[in-house]
């Protein structure tokens, strides 16, 4: 039995963190985790001035848990004795011998190493393909058959939007099932494991000295619960051309560590080369596991796989037709075998509601012309729906992306005057378009911003400007439930950020699909539609700003006169493998 001490005690060996104290609202780890937290502990009324009186268990000491849910980072959580234990790779069900690493005090909340599965849960049915699975801290659900993992990123979805949107019920729309990625395992197409200097390197390269590598150093992904990289052979969430390159560069590196003077971050990013079979010969390699050369049968083309380590060497995907060039080491999102299916399903409701909401049935569907893709990076959305558009703009904040874009847009033969891109930061956006040709009632946005989410001067523009539909891509649902909360329910104004602005948009569909299986993460889809009579007011210069008066009143009513102002008191990450 684990060994227990008044709560003070413990004191000095846990440190407070500032971040876990409340709630923010950029979607970290961490706040994630304390919305569950708080969450559990209220519902099952364990009063927060109890806590003075708690005695837990001495840090490192052994306990047994029975683990009641899944977090939506991925961690197990139980209760005992009036405090919940965070316990990595459990399922709901089990009961798990864990370690005791850290009590956050003022949260009521403790953090576990998994140690052992005592009783196992009835969910425990899969057998983890990797045998780093409870040590690497990348994958969290090896354990889970993948019908339950869907079933709790959908569950993710949905309490983002209740913990993190500021919303009230009435405007989250039921969270459709989550989109199951075809390739479950070995869809990776982008790894990045990396190896630490030896102790002493920092002085010995400040002295001018070689830094000396005693051994090779671990290479791979960082230890679950540590800031150690463990050595990891290899990665079975990784494509095959992805984990024959993880085990070349293993080789190279311990062949050349005594180059290196410094930790370092290897590429190992999958590319193919599209063959017609009918002119493929015999150099297109059979799958041998030696030749680095993997051959997958696609119709009648032969896909022929490598892995690039060359950051600046271009890789190529293909998705459905279209192709994208971009340099190895640039953003493309990682899972090519789901990317078909995202596509098609945006190209199914960006124009119009698949269903129509009861009360506009017989309205007249928006006709929708234009379509602007905000942070496009390399352009795949841009690319892959710009033919459904009279006029496609992508925008993104790297020049080396646009540059990417518009060689993409050329090798997918997309005219230059109705698919253009510009290298600015989205929030120059709306002084950047024509508005005579992209009408906000004639225009979709398509928003993918990265993990931290949109800026709130985007937000306040987005606003203003008011197109028609707005289609919101995320890797961070929680970021998104933020934003997405702004845009229904307005932005309450930041010091030296002018006035308030209201919400005009309506969540016509939320979604997610599983773009990283075996782990926490969710790709978030969110479809908006404006509200009726919500506008925008064109001003000179082609800005636009939300009219004062009369659509205040209209945005109020719209979400059940509700004045749902923002709150900010709500809710990033860090796994080994960046999303
Ligand atoms: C998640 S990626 C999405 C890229 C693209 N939609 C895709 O699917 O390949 C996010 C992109 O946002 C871009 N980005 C980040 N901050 C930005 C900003 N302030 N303005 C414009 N783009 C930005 C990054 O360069 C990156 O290409």
């Amino acid at each position: 039995m684990a060994q227990k001490r008044p709560f003070n005690e413990g004191k000095r060996h846990f440190k407070k963190n500032k971040k876990q104290k409340s709630t923010g609202n950029d979607g970290s780890n961490e706040d994630v985790l304390l919305a569950d937290v708080r969450r559990l502990l209220k519902d099952t009324s364990i009063a927060g001035d109890e806590a003075e009186e708690k005695q837990l268990p001495e840090q490192w000491s052994e306990i047994e848990l029975d683990v009641s849910e899944l977090s939506s980072t991925g961690d197990g959580l139980a209760q005992k004795d009036g405090q919940v234990y965070v316990v990595p790779f459990a399922a709901p069900g089990d009961t798990i011998t864990a370690k005791v690493v850290r009590h956050v005090q003022d949260e009521s909340y403790t953090l576990t190493d998994f140690l052992s599965v005592k009783t196992p849960s009835q969910h425990r049915t899969e057998t983890p393909k990797c045998p780093y699975f409870t040590q690497c801290s990348g994958c969290q659900f090896q354990h889970l058959p993948y019908e339950y993992q869907l079933a709790h990123k959908r569950g993710i979805v949905e309490k983002a939007y209740a913990n993190f949107s500021g919303l009230s019920t009435s405007c989250i729309p039921a969270v459709g099932e989550t989109v199951g990625s075809p390739l479950q395992y070995g869809y990776r197409t982008k790894l990045t494991p990396h190896f630490d200097a030896p102790a002493g390197a920092r002085r010995d390269k400040r002295q001018g000295l070689k830094v000396k590598w005693e051994e090779v150093p671990p290479i791979g992904f960082m230890k679950k619960g540590t800031r150690k990289t463990m050595d990891i052979e290899e990665c079975p969430i990784g494509t095959e051309a992805v984990q024959q390159g993880l085990k070349r560069e293993r080789v190279r590196v311990h062949k050349e560590i005594d180059n290196y003077q410094r930790g370092a971050t290897l590429l190992l990013r999958e590319s193919t080369e599209r063959l017609k079979k009918s002119e493929a010969d015999g150099d297109a390699v059979p799958n041998d596991g030696e030749s680095g050369v993997v051959v997958e049968d696609r119709g009648e083309y032969l896909h022929r796989k490598t892995c690039i380590t060359d950051s600046k060497a271009t890789s190529t995907e293909y998705v459905d037709g279209f192709r994208f060039d971009n340099p190895a080491g640039a953003f493309f999102q990682n899972n090519n075998s789901i990317l078909p299916l995202v596509t098609q399903y945006i190209r199914d409701n960006i124009l119009s509601p698949t269903t129509a909401p009861p009360d506009q049935s017989d309205a007249p569907k928006p006709k929708i012309k234009n379509m602007i893709d905000a942070y496009s990076g390399s352009g795949f959305f841009t690319i892959t729906l710009s033919q459904m558009f009279q006029h496609s703009i992508g925008i993104d904040i790297a020049a080396q992306s646009i540059a990417s874009a518009t060689t993409n847009a050329k090798l997918n033969k997309l005219p230059p005057d109705s698919t253009k891109f510009i290298a600015s930061d989205a929030n120059d956006l709306f002084s950047a378009i024509d508005p005579a040709v992209f009408r906000p009632e004639e225009t979709a946005v398509v928003i993918d911003p990265p993990r931290k989410g949109c800026d709130r001067g985007f937000v306040r523009q987005l606003l203003a400007y008011g197109p028609e539909r707005v289609c919101y891509v995320s890797c961070n649902v929680h970021t998104q439930a933020r934003d997405v909360g702004w845009l229904v329910g307005g932005l309450v104004a930041e010091e030296g950020e002018g006035e308030v602005v209201e919400g005009l948009y309506e969540i016509e569909s939320l979604r997610g699909f599983d773009f990283f299986p075996q782990t926490s993460h969710v790709e978030g889809v969110a479809i908006l539609r404006k509200k009726k009579g919500g506008k925008g007011v064109e001003l000179a210069g082609g800005m636009v700003e939300v009219e004062a008066d009369g659509t205040k009143g209209q945005s109020e009513k719209a979400v059940d006169g509700e004045a749902v102002a923002k709150s900010e008191d709500s809710g990033a990450d860090g796994v080994a493998k960046s999303t």
